[in-house]
């Protein structure tokens, strides 16, 4: 029998399978499937998520692990900030160790920490989001220049809106709005993830709405997956615009409140000597069940209900208690 985890950061939720327990390692095909079949809440397994977050040995040997992010759609990111919490708690929990290296697709490293709890039974931890390229090196982009894109109106996109492309190293294009109007977002998210001359690999959308000093609200359309609650990368990436553009609002090296649709998480910016910047990422890793499900139907990417025993682990009370104690501070209903 294999285990899998449903798990959460800010209710970006993740099922979470860790392929170094299993008798036979998943193909990169067999994962796509899989994802597709499980996150489809037509298949009633705890009613989907947004991707699936795989965990294997790296090929680093400073990293304890590699982690993979498959989208809802089947395809696969080079990040995950959501997901590496919660794959930092685990690997935590497994081996003992409370601050270590993972590594994600191109052998990139990201050093994670365990946090202090945010709430009683909400355990927290934070994970370093680099490495940061800007258009056009981050993405093939056509019909929009050859030069960084920062603040910059895209009335091709929407009319009198200015827009950012950060990529961490996952794109992200952000706009910074009085009002976010999800309908709009919704538009252009599938817009530019669908047919389209500007971003051909597609891009995850963030709308932003400045709450104050070191203080905003975000909310994405993803790639791959449509609206989510929360999307780390998004939200890190929001966090470099935010302080490149608004500098008397956001500032480096101090720690940025990013509140979403799913709960909040902190972000602090760093610009280092040679240049390049990072961001830290900071919040819940909630594991909501434990999963237990043959190894066969794992390979074969579909199964039904009744060979999934599924356990809950009770935490997500605590998570939505402590979502609410945030909202009532914040004056947000
Ligand atoms: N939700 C994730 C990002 C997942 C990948 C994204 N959809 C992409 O295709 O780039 C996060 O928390 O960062």
């Amino acid at each position: 029998m294999a285990k899998l985890l449903k798990v959460h950061g800010s209710e970006n939720k993740f099922f979470l399978m860790d392929q170094t327990e299993l008798k036979q390692p998943l193909t990169t095909h067999e994962m796509q499937k899989l994802v597709q079949f499980l996150t489809d809440p037509k298949h009633h397994i705890l009613n989907g998520a947004d991707g699936l977050l795989v965990v294997n040995q790296s090929k680093d040997p400073k990293a304890l692990a590699e982690m993979r992010i498959f989208n809802r759609d089947g395809s696969e990111a080079s990040m995950c900030g959501n997901g590496l919490r919660t794959v930092s708690r685990y690997l935590s929990e497994k081996t003992g160790q409370d601050h270590f290296i993972v590594s994600t697709m191109g052998d990139n490293l990201h050093e994670v920490s365990r946090e202090q709890d945010l709430a009683p039974k909400v355990p927290a931890f934070s994970v370093e989001i680099a490495p940061v390229k800007f258009a056009p090196s981050a993405m093939p982009l056509h019909k929009l220049g050859d030069h960084k894109i920062i603040d910059q109106l895209i009335p091709q996109f929407i009319k009198g809106l200015k827009f950012s492309v950060i990529a961490v190293p996952n794109p992200h294009l952000i706009s910074f709005v009085p009002k976010i109007d999800p309908t709009q977002l919704g538009h252009l998210g599938k817009y530019l993830n669908g047919e389209n001359p500007y971003f051909t690999d597609g891009v995850n959308v963030n709308f932003a709405k400045i709450l104050g000093k070191n203080r905003i609200f975000v909310q994405t359309y993803e790639r791959g997956v449509g609206f989510t609650n929360a999307c780390g990368t998004g939200m890190s990436a929001t966090s470099l615009a935010f302080v490149l553009t608004h500098p008397q609002d956001g500032q480096f090296n101090h720690v940025i409140t990013v509140l979403n649709p799913g709960g909040m998480v902190r972000t602090k910016v760093m610009k280092h000597s040679d240049g390049s910047y990072s961001i830290n990422l900071a919040g819940n890793a909630t594991f909501t069940h434990q999963l237990t499900i043959p190894e066969a139907d794992l390979h074969q990417g579909e199964f039904s209900l009744s060979e999934v025993s599924i356990k809950d682990t009770h935490e997500e009370d605590a998570y939505q208690q402590f979502v609410k104690a945030v909202k009532a501070k914040e004056h947000l209903n």
